[in-house]
């Protein structure tokens, strides 16, 4: 199956790339003082796939064959490394899971489909043989939203979308382009790119990731100011059952409601499979800049970010790290060692001397990156208008220097929790949405939360965040969460603070989750974040929809 990329199957990304803190002279002090842990050197370049203990394929023969005779023999494999790459997503509990051989159910087989008829060939076989069925994308799932039920004793086969890989169509009039739902970010973006398009999709987890994913778990990326969530950009769509083929045409709007393309947006393989989507594309922006602000203060930041959206700037993103996302951010700069980094390293000193001329609490600044697309004339108004509301708030503006950084930085963090992960160390996520006057106390209580359960726990923990998202009535907050975990119980420890920062979110007015779906890790909230009714109403769409309970039997609600 070497014509579809995989993660490397014990972490994040591919083999061979590495974070590195030794090139980073402050980040082993900040970590000391955050979490109390001394860093040692990385020793884990990989890990020999002979200490995972796998168990068996439970794949009977008649169904292997039957596998085969849809897809090709090639294109079905009961390989161990191959099942355990499919079998969860990316989150800490799975990685732990993964690196500790705590598996469960594993898929028992992979497929490789490469046409719509395949696809429609696999569904059909699951129901008649009672077999359950697993897409799959680029398998960074941080929601659990992959993992088969470890009670599960039917023949589990996940479905690697990763051949639907092509741009097919480019509607150049209506910006539209055609494309297949196993294509990963970067291949995706080449494609259109080569034609003067963009999708302009880019979550974090960009290079392994698929259309398919963002759209089976309402995803966000980056650039989703401008550019939309994955459920704006998502016109129409085709999605394979057992009885038929969904065909939504890519319209502009409809009133046809209720809305099944939006039903099926963060369906997470229950309801069928998506094989192709039409997606809205925009010409490549003649200039895309990143400019970085300091802020004295998190709610100075915040006005100005809100102020930007009442003023109607177009802005590609507006993003704002809090004073602990900041301390941490400046604890991973690079020693300068080029002529011209030491030049911005002797500009830093003396804008900490103006900032602390001004009577700054240097504890408290917060950096801001804001970017700006279109033509140069435009980016020139809105970096202007932008500054005029940023100043207002007490802004300094620090310049394209450290935005050109942060742009080039911005997919390497996921390697970060491999690194930690080996120094014992667990660094995780959780994101909310809420109305903008409801996103400080969200701030607080999570902060106050995690505190809570770290204390619960005996621990000293560390908790950041930053605002990423921002939307007329509110914006997405993004945590960041980080303690050292005890070998013996790192599943109940982490369930503690993750559950806390949870739990906060909800009863504080925010969502249960912005743009990582739900997955298993959030499903306990689904009643409390769209009513007990809400999820009645769910229940009986999965249930009538799939009564055999042969799609991603469990997730998102049960
Ligand atoms: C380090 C890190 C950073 C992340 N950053 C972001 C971010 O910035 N923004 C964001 O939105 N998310 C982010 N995520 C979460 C994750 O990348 C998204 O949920 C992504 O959309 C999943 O896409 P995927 O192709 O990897 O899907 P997978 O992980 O393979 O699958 C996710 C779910 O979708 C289903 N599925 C996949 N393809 C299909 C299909 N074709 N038809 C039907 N169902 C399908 C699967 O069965 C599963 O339930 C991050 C995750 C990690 C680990």
């Amino acid at each position: 199956m070497a014509h579809v990329k995989h993660q490397k199957w014990w972490g994040w990304g591919e083999e061979g790339v590495f974070f590195n803190y030794e090139n980073k002279p402050a980040f082993a002090p900040f970590v000391k003082e955050a979490i109390g842990v001394t860093l040692r050197p990385r020793e884990r370049d990989t890990v020999d796939f002979s200490t995972a203990h796998v168990p068996a394929s439970q794949a009977p023969d008649t169904v292997l064959e039957l596998l085969r005779q849809i897809n090709g023999a090639d294109n079905v494999s009961t390989e161990d490394e191959l099942r355990v790459i499919h079998w969860a997503g990316k989150s800490v509990t799975e990685l732990l899971q993964t690196l500790r051989n705590d598996f469960h159910r594993i898929p028992d087989v992979v497929v490789y489909p490469g046409t719509e008829a395949e696809v429609a060939a696999l569904m059909r076989a699951a129901v008649e043989h009672d077999l359950v069925l697993i897409p799959f994308g680029g398998g960074s799932s941080i929601s659990r939203s992959l993992q088969p039920d470890p009670s599960e004793e039917r023949c589990i086969v996940s479905v690697d979308l990763g051949r639907l890989n092509k741009v097919l169509a480019i509607d150049e009039t209506s910006g539209l382009a055609t494309i297949q739902a196993g294509i990963l970010g970067p291949d995706m973006e080449e494609q259109l790119n080569a034609r003067g398009w963009t999708l302009g999709h880019f979550p974090d987890s960009f290079t392994y990731s698929t259309l398919g994913g963002w759209a089976a778990t309402r995803s966000s990326g980056m650039q989703s100011d401008k550019y939309g969530d994955i459920a704006d950009i998502i016109r129409g769509l085709r999605m394979v059952r057992a009885t038929g083929t969904v065909v939504l045409r890519p319209l502009p709007s409809t009133s046809t409601g209720p809305s099944l393309r939006e039903m099926i947006i963060g369906s997470e393989g229950r309801l069928g499979i998506i094989t192709e989507l039409t997606v809205h594309v925009h010409r490549l922006p003649e200039k895309h800049q990143v400019i970085a602000y300091m802020y004295p203060t998190w709610q100075q930041a915040l006005t100005a970010v809100r102020q930007f959206t009442e003023a109607e700037i177009p802005l590609t993103f507006a993003r704002i790290s809090d004073a602990h996302e900041t301390a941490f951010s400046l604890a991973t700069q690079k020693k300068p060692t080029s002529p011209k980094g030491k030049l911005a390293a002797k500009g830093q000193d003396a804008l900490w001397a103006i900032m602390r001329k001004r009577g700054w609490d240097t504890d408290e600044m917060c950096i801001s990156y804001v970017c700006f697309e279109g033509s140069p004339k435009d980016v020139e108004t809105r970096k202007k208008a932008v500054a005029g509301i940023a100043k207002k708030n007490g802004a300094i503006v620090l310049g394209s220097g450290p935005g050109a950084l942060y742009d080039q930085k911005k997919f390497d963090t996921p390697y970060l929790r491999d690194f930690l992960l080996e120094q014992n160390t667990v660094g995780d996520v959780s994101e909310t949405a809420a109305p903008w006057s409801k996103l400080t106390t969200v701030h607080k209580a999570v902060y106050d939360a995690a505190e809570r359960a770290y204390a619960s726990l005996g621990k000293k923990g560390w908790i950041m965040s930053h605002m990423s998202h921002s939307y007329h009535s509110g914006a997405c907050l993004y945590f960041t969460f980080g303690y050292v975990y005890d070998d013996k119980n790192p599943y109940d420890e982490y369930h503690t603070v993750k559950s806390a920062i949870q739990q906060a979110f909800i009863d504080n007015g925010g969502t249960l989750s912005h743009h990582h779906g739900v997955g298993l890790e959030h499903q306990p909230w689904m009643e409390q974040d769209i009513s007990p009714e809400g999820a009645n109403i769910l229940r009986a769409l999965f249930s009538s929809t799939d009564p055999g309970n042969n799609l991603n039997p469990g997730k998102v609600i049960s």
